[in-house]
């Protein structure tokens, strides 16, 4: 490790000690995905809640098929279409039309496919005109058992899971109305520089078009937050502080966030937190013990990695506040080594907080040499070739950024990664 720079590991520890997860609120089931569950699910209703057809064709008695699969003619009584009330029955010598998903009738222990009978197929929109049918015995009773699909008690979904399209449809059919669950955090993004102008927007000398604002919204999105946008301000503590007083105000539909007043659940900036003159992040930090308030647990760092090394941490009227290098591949990898466990956490997610470096490594080989910093831990852009990794452009530029599949996580001990040899990479698609 480089002297007098924190570890990763460290930073990571600090980050989790400044989030905790959001509290538990009931949702409707269908405005709740993207949220984490905060208990276990169980079903309250089997699945399909009654004996059914599993194939369109006839329900039939098996004790009036012989078992040696001889075909007999029956006497058709009768439809049931799915969503039919119970009601019809047969007897001896008897056998309904059925659809598939519809009750089988008292009686009845099989369903004979409609293509394997006399009838050939169903015609849709006709009515029966048929008065008899020939079929046989087949080798499956084609019968869905109540319950089959969804026992009543089953545990479907657990604690801490996020609530996936999946999961909404098995909890629907089991009759499951509102979710206890912990909702998709919001984020405030703010990019600071005074060289920054909003994406669109024509640039004057010295100006550069503010990607970390877009980029990091999205990669928090993609993290399961919701995210407002602020920004991009400029290098002026007065600007600064305004823009995060406005992340903490209460915002959106109460719908979906139903704590009063309830504002950002994390601010991430990006920019102004190195050596330079007119870093605005590192001043409003400073401040933290003036009388002008707001900044509270103020922690900041050089850590251990390339690119990202300066960082720092604080609380904004008692929001978490984690603040980014501006450079954008090293506010890229902090997303991912410090928002992203921080999102994970605030949304309750299992083992969130706990192993974070770990949590989505693959363990590839790489297709080729390369150099790491000493006692920095490299965050380096890679893309698949052939199952294996290498470089996927110059270190740190963003256009390595948008070809790389993953990044490399190279320890700090490690100076050159040689072909062959097996890295971490943290996959990003
Ligand atoms: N004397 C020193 N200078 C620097 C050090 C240092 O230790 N001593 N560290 C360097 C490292 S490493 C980094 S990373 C940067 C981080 O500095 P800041 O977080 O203060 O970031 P800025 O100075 O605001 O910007 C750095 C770079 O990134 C561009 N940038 C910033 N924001 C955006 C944005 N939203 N979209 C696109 N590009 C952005 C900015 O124009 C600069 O080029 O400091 C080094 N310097
Ligand atoms: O930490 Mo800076 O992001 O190395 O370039």
């Amino acid at each position: 490790m480089e002297s007098g720079l924190r570890s990763v590991t460290e930073h990571v520890e600090r980050v989790v000690a400044l989030v905790a997860p959001l509290p538990a609120v009931r949702l409707d089931l269908v405005d709740a995905d993207g949220a984490t569950l905060a208990e276990d699910q169980h079903a309250h209703a089997s699945v399909p809640p009654f004996v059914s057809a599993a194939m369109d064709g006839y329900a039939v008695r098996l004790a009036d098929l012989p078992p040696d699969g001889a075909p007999v003619t029956l006497q058709v009584t009768g439809d049931v279409a799915a969503g039919a009330a119970d009601g019809t029955g047969i007897g001896p010598g008897q056998a309904v039309r059925i659809m598939t998903g519809a009750p089988l009738p008292s009686g009845a222990d099989a369903v004979v496919p409609v293509e394997h009978t006399s009838t050939g197929r169903f015609v849709a929109g006709t009515p029966r005109a048929e008065s008899s049918v020939r079929l046989a015995r087949r080798a499956r009773a084609h019968v869905r058992a109540a319950g089959e699909d969804v026992a009543r008690g089953e545990l479907l979904a657990r604690a801490g899971t996020a609530v996936t399209a999946a999961t909404v449809g098995a909890l629907a059919a089991s009759g499951t109305v509102r979710v206890p669950v912990r909702r998709r955090p919001l984020v405030a993004v703010i990019s600071t520089g005074a060289e920054l102008v909003p994406v669109g927007e024509t640039l004057g000398p010295g100006q550069i078009t503010d990607s970390n604002g877009p980029m990091l919204a999205a990669a928090a999105r993609a993290a399961g937050a919701d995210v407002v946008r602020l920004g991009p301000v400029p290098d002026d503590p007065g600007a600064l502080r305004a823009a995060l007083d406005a992340a903490v105000q209460p915002v959106g539909d109460p719908a979906i966030r139903p704590e009063p007043g309830a504002g950002a659940d994390l601010i991430v900036t990006a920019g102004g937190v190195s050596a330079g003159a007119a870093d605005v992040v590192r001043e409003v930090l400073a401040a933290a013990a003036s009388a002008l308030g707001g900044v509270t647990d103020a922690d900041v760092a050089t850590v251990a990695m390339s690119p990202g090394k300066p960082q720092a941490l604080a609380r904004w009227r008692g929001v978490p506040w984690l603040a980014l290098p501006g450079n954008p591949v090293g506010a890229y990898a902090s997303f991912e080594l410090f928002v992203r466990p921080a999102i994970d956490l605030l949304r309750g997610l299992r083992g969130a907080g706990k192993d974070l470096l770990g949590r989505t490594c693959l363990s590839l080989h790489a297709a080729t040499a390369w150099s790491s910093p000493a006692g920095r831990l490299q965050a380096l852009p890679v893309r698949l070739v052939d199952g294996a990794v290498e470089p996927a452009g110059s270190h740190h530029s963003l256009s390595a950024l948008a070809a790389a599949d993953g990044l490399a996580l190279v320890p700090p001990d490690v100076e050159k990664v040689r072909a062959g040899d097996v890295v971490q990479v943290l996959m990003l698609r």
